[in-house]
């Protein structure tokens, strides 16, 4: 099975391929999705055409569809009165659009949390401004719960102790939370903190329970109880994590009874392609920062045969991170001098051998990052070198920069003990190979031949495999234990000699800050737009040496780096 064979007509045949690789490598995705990866794949949404405003519609759609259903479940029981807590992310947004669905009939008050003018995003601005111009219309009062807050809380009382009294006739209240979602930060502001209390002391109160209902949109604002919760496209657990996790696996599994999952709009292969997202989410270059704060790279490559390799790997790196020092022999320390951007730290001979270890391996742990495998060939004492250095700074764990291994490097420490790949793999390193494949901070960039020497460890180690691997080809596969994303980006002019190069640097510069499975996923889609750019400008007609001169332009362009 392989995803580079496919034809121009992606469909759903390549999900398909997609899963079987996922059996094959045994990847298991989590049944959930973290705040930091919802906003990337709100990104990535963005980048590939659904835009915030559809999503926050179909949310709150669905969320209307929902708050139905719930209303329905008790025998003609109505809500008389609705109050959404709006509050100024996008949560609030969702609940602005809810408040629309449900004007009609349903009387509806929007309690904003924060003044109008500090609601934050474009999408949920205007979905205020619809409320805002319809209000006379509908069923609607606004209210601004800073100024409101004494007055609302009695109307809300009194309302109940009416419905109270007339019995018989089943009515309730709703309360939607639409105050925070997976923005939410740090411990509630005001009025956030009043208005749960205020909420908890209603629903706790034995007059008023039977009379209430709290709805939660996405997520529930940490301190509320409520008895329900819709949340949309992937269950977010992650954002309860202080409240998840303290919670006894019988609340636990409450939360997960009250939580209903609704589908927005989001593809399901939109979670398997990598688009602008990964790259927004890295962190940018502090602007008040002094020199290394940035990040450090050190590239270990070269030898007599290939000396390009470390540098167009340490230039890609130079252009994210703020120190790049290029480990390497003489003959390519001859060719560096040309590049006063890079340091150079200068080993005797032509190829890298065991003497070398030692004082590699000291200066290794100033670094973020570090890449390992550019030109540095395939002699036997480098093969020597590359199994003592690995086995020096894996033993130091603590201090482990992001590793990733690339080209030669790869094939030298394939474990097999002969060329035969299909040959089991030998005992004599296993504990090397271990090291490097259960370590999330070791970063592989095999092209499908260096594959080969990659696929019978990940067989053998299929239950514990830790590191990412990024498969070079056509379509980019980024892969490791938990995730599987592709990359579309690139043309067939990137096949030239170097490409390889720069996207170790890439990721090397990208993870010295970053999470090294993001930074591989924005690692290859930067490169590939970058071969995308000049392709558009020059055809086929450009090289490696091209790419790293429209990388800033590039770089600038998507990242306010
Ligand atoms: N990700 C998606 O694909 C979609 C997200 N949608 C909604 O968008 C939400 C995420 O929107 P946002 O990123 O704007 O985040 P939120 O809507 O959670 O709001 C974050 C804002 O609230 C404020 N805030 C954060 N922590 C606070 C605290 N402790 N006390 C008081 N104020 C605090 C901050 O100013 C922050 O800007 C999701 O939860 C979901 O409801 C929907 O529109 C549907 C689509
Ligand atoms: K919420």
């Amino acid at each position: 099975m392989d995803l580079n064979n496919t034809k121009l007509d992606l469909g759903n045949n390549i999900i398909n391929q997609l899963k079987n690789f996922q059996q094959k490598f045994k990847i298991i995705q989590k049944e959930y999705i973290t705040t930091a990866e919802m906003n990337i794949l709100d990104n990535n949404c963005e980048y590939y055409g659904i835009s915030k405003r559809m999503l926050m519609e179909n949310a709150g759609i669905q969320a209307y569809n929902e708050v139905i259903n719930h209303e329905k479940q008790v025998e003609n029981t109505t809500y008389a009165e609705i109050y959404l807590f709006c509050g100024k992310g996008n949560n609030g947004g969702d609940g602005f659009v809810l408040a629309r669905h449900l004007s009609n009939p349903h009387r509806v008050n929007v309690v904003l949390l924060n003044d109008e003018d500090e609601i934050k995003t474009q999408e949920s601005k205007e979905n205020f401004d619809i409320i805002n111009n319809i209000y006379k219309f509908g069923n609607i009062n606004i209210y601004n719960l800073k100024k409101d807050f004494e007055q609302l809380f009695l109307n809300i009382s009194y309302k109940l102790d009416t419905i109270a009294n007339e019995d018989e006739c089943k009515k309730k209240i709703l309360f939607v939370d639409a105050m925070l979602g997976t923005g939410i930060s740090g411990n509630l502001r005001y009025p956030y903190d009043k208005c749960i209390e205020s909420l908890n002391l209603l629903k706790n109160n034995v007059n008023y329970n039977n009379y209430i209902d709290i709805i939660s949109l996405d997520t529930e604002t940490k301190g509320l109880i409520s008895d329900k919760i819709i949340t949309f496209h992937n269950y977010k657990d992650e954002y309860n994590e202080d409240n998840f996790n303290n919670l006894n696996s019988s609340e636990k599994s409450n939360n997960k009874n009250k939580t209903i999952l609704k589908e927005i709009g989001i593809p399901d292969y939109i979670n398997y392609l990598i688009g602008i997202g990964e790259l927004k989410s890295l962190s940018k270059t502090e602007t008040d920062s002094h020199k290394g704060n940035n990040g450090r790279t050190l590239v270990i490559g070269g030898s007599k045969d290939y000396y390009g390799a470390p540098i167009f790997s340490a230039v890609a790196a130079s252009k994210i991170v703020d120190v790049v020092t290029v480990a390497t022999v003489i003959p390519v320390a001859i060719a560096l001098k040309n590049y006063p951007e890079l340091m150079i730290k200068e080993f005797k001979g032509e190829y890298f051998n065991k003497h070398h270890v030692e004082e590699l391996a000291s200066i290794s742990k100033n670094y973020d990052s570090i890449v390992l495998g550019c030109g540095i060939g395939l002699n036997p004492n480098t093969k020597e070198f590359l199994e003592k250095y690995l086995n020096k700074i894996l033993s130091e764990k603590e201090s482990m920069p992001k590793l990733i291994i690339d080209a030669d490097a790869i094939k030298l420490i394939n474990p097999l003990d002969s060329d035969d790949l299909n040959k089991n793999l030998n005992e004599k390193n296993k504990e090397l190979y271990i090291k490097l494949f259960t370590d999330k901070n070791i970063i592989f960039t095999p092209h499908k031949g260096e594959f080969e020497y990659i696929k019978p460890i990940l067989k053998e180690l299929s239950d514990i495999y830790q590191s990412n691997i990024v498969l070079k080809g056509k379509i980019d596969i980024v892969f490791n234990k938990n995730n599987i994303k592709l990359n579309m980006t690139g043309n067939a002019g990137m096949t030239i000699g170097g490409t390889g190069d720069i996207l170790a640097g890439l990721i090397a510069g990208f993870s010295a800050k970053n999470d090294p499975y993001v930074s591989a996923c924005a690692g290859v889609f930067i490169n590939g737009l970058a071969g995308d750019y000049l392709n558009k400008q020059i055809g086929y007609n450009y090289n490696s040496r091209d790419i790293l001169n429209v990388m800033p332009k590039i770089l600038h362009n998507y990242l306010d780096f």
